[in-house]
């Protein structure tokens, strides 16, 4: 398929790739999928959070004592119907969760379109969520960046006060442990996230992170990523502090190759590696720096994912029947994967 034919091919084909995203709450999995919607544009990309598909409303919780955190509580045979109707094409009645009173608002109709994300605590729970998915991910933020994220996030938009927010996660960690952590020995790939090497200021008041993308070294249907740009040039340009590392990690046991990118790129910097990435996949216009005059690690991260998922859509069109490989996972739940 020519590059250029890209987002057509994927407008007129019937297939619809579905792209789970997995991760603690507080994680940054709407914050992501944001950003690929972005990348992709509204018309291609979709979102269903699996929250509408809890079982008991926050009252009912309470009373039974459990957390969300729990698979019974939750609808995974719901989810699995519908993610099956919308693969196929079809509208379905989609539960709503509002977490602004915690109560289940009436069902709306959700019909896919060619790029569906699936995002929450358990998208990858069962075998069945997991066949009918086509590129994993998992966000695992450090606890201290989760927490403070996880606050912010709780207390200006779900209306928490600080220390419910900070006893909760306490009460949920054994289920997080047990239930959601697990799931990332089933990623494609890993999103690692850390404050900043140049100071948490540097996070907390200029978005800039420490960003670690660590990717299954088997995964033969994502090609490599192609910059052609002249690294050391690019950066002998940027005026702020920027690095790339690339080592081993050990996710889950198996050893994963990672990318990590922290500090800024200049807005020059980031344009040419924006085109660059833009000649390559035909998916126009990427703008990740648009409010900003900096490029962070963190966008970086996310135009190199999607350039993977990409590969990986591509890959499906020429070999059908061959979505959802994931990884095979032999071991438990090791060190090194879903971190506490
Ligand atoms: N990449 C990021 N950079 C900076 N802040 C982030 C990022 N991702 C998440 N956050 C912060 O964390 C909060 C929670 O993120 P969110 O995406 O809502 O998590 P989740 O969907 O996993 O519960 C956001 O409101 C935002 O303040
Ligand atoms: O764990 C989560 C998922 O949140 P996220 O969207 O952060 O991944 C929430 O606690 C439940 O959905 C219940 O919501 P509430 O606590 O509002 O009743």
């Amino acid at each position: 398929m020519p590059p250029s034919d890209f987002k057509r091919v994927i407008a007129e084909s019937p297939y619809v790739f579905v792209i789970g995203v997995a991760g603690d709450s507080g994680s940054g999995k709407t914050t992501f999928t944001r950003a690929i919607r972005e990348i992709f544009g509204d018309d291609l990309v979709s979102t269903i959070t699996i929250d509408d598909y809890h079982r008991y409303d926050r009252q009912e919780r309470k009373v039974l004592g459990i957390t969300p955190l729990v698979p019974e509580a939750n609808r995974f045979d719901l989810l699995e119907e519908h993610l099956a109707e919308l693969k196929a094409g079809r509208t379905i009645e989609k539960p709503v969760y509002n977490h602004d009173y915690g109560r289940f608002d009436p069902p709306v109709p959700f019909s896919p379109t060619k790029i569906l994300i699936l995002e929450g605590l358990h998208p990858f729970i069962t075998g069945t969520l997991r066949d009918r998915i086509d590129f994993k991910l998992y966000v695992d933020p450090d606890p201290d960046v989760k927490r403070a994220w996880k606050i912010k996030r709780d207390v200006e938009r779900r209306g928490y006060a600080p220390e419910a927010v900070l006893r909760e996660m306490e009460e949920r960690k054994p289920d997080y442990e047990r239930y959601v952590a697990p799931q990332c020995l089933f990623a494609d790939a890993v999103i690692r996230i850390a404050f900043s090497k140049y100071g948490r200021d540097v996070s907390e008041k200029r978005n800039v992170y420490r960003v670690t993308l660590c990717q299954s070294r088997l995964d033969k249907s994502i090609g490599d990523v192609d910059l052609s740009i002249d690294l050391f040039g690019l950066l002998s340009l940027s005026e702020r502090d920027f690095m790339v590392e690339f080592t081993i990690e050990d996710v889950g046991g198996e050893a994963m190759g990672a990318l990590t990118f922290d500090g800024e790129l200049n807005d020059a910097v980031a344009r040419k590696l924006e085109r660059n990435i833009e000649i390559q996949t035909q998916v126009e216009p990427i703008d990740l720096s648009q409010d900003s005059d900096y490029l962070t690690a963190g966008d970086m991260a996310q135009l190199i994912l999607a350039w993977r998922i990409i590969n990986r859509r591509i890959f499906i069109e020429s070999a059908p029947g061959a979505g959802g490989t994931g990884r095979t996972v032999t071991g438990n739940n090791g060190h090194g994967c879903g971190r506490r």
